[in-house]
């Protein structure tokens, strides 16, 4: 399966692929979150699901749950990557800086997935330059280059949709969103300035990352703001 990010994909964010099902009405793509899962090469084997398949192996260094070396946890991804289904994979944009993550990025392409490079800030909305910088470094190497900040008032929200338009008016395909209440909102408008990806679990108490909107929700107000 693939997926492009030439317009908005709203992904259903799952510790579980049993979720596609009830996510298949309002999501473009599955993101399986293989640090939450029990067993998720078991999961990948026995999916049948319409979605195309995101995969994230997230690291206990950038917020996620797997306590796997990099090596294994890099060799994890690549070997998702290998499934039909998964159609792409996100690599931190921290691990695209060393060797091994480049080469699991490389492998990941030669099995046919796009690369998300993904930035995640758990503390603040760093400063415009330096959230320009960030979007223009991951889209660099990334197929998408995707900033998800913790926002903490209205400042922080529109400094990162300031940053999502000009990395998109400068042709960087970015995703963002800002975490936390403040720039909840942000999940529903930065994709009007060019934001490639949402990510929303199928019930709010499932959420993978603060303030996030239940699927259905984020689809909609997407869809009524004409990014989808
Ligand atoms: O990186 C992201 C974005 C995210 O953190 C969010 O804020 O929606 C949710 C994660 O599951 C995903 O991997």
């Amino acid at each position: 399966m693939s997926l492009s990010f030439d317009s908005f994909v709203l992904a259903a964010s799952t510790a579980t692929l049993d979720a596609e099902p009830a996510a298949r009405d309002h999501a473009d793509a599955v993101e399986f979150r293989m640090d939450l899962a029990a067993d998720p090469f078991v999961e990948l084997d026995d999916y049948d699901g319409r979605l195309p398949v995101l995969a994230t192996n997230r690291a206990s260094w950038e917020g996620g749950e797997s306590e796997a070396d990099e090596e294994a946890r890099l060799a994890s991804l690549e070997r998702a990557a290998r499934y039909d289904a998964v159609a792409a994979v996100d690599v931190e944009l921290d691990a695209l800086e060393t060797r091994r993550g480049v080469s699991a990025a490389e492998r990941a392409r030669e099995a046919d997935a796009a690369v998300v490079a993904s930035v995640h800030d758990f503390e603040r909305t760093p400063a415009t330059s330096e959230l320009r910088g960030l979007l223009h470094e991951a889209a660099s190497v990334g197929d998408v280059g995707k900033v998800a900040v913790t926002t903490t008032n209205r400042s922080d929200a529109l400094r990162l949709l300031e940053a999502t338009h000009a990395a998109t008016a400068w042709g960087d395909a970015v995703a963002t969103m800002g975490m936390g209440e403040a720039g909840r909102h942000t999940r529903a408008v930065a994709p009007v300035y060019g934001s490639k990806i949402g990510y929303a679990p199928v019930h709010e108490d499932e959420a993978t990352a603060p303030g996030q909107y239940d699927l259905a929700t984020l689809a909609r107000l997407v869809e009524r703001l004409g990014s989808r």
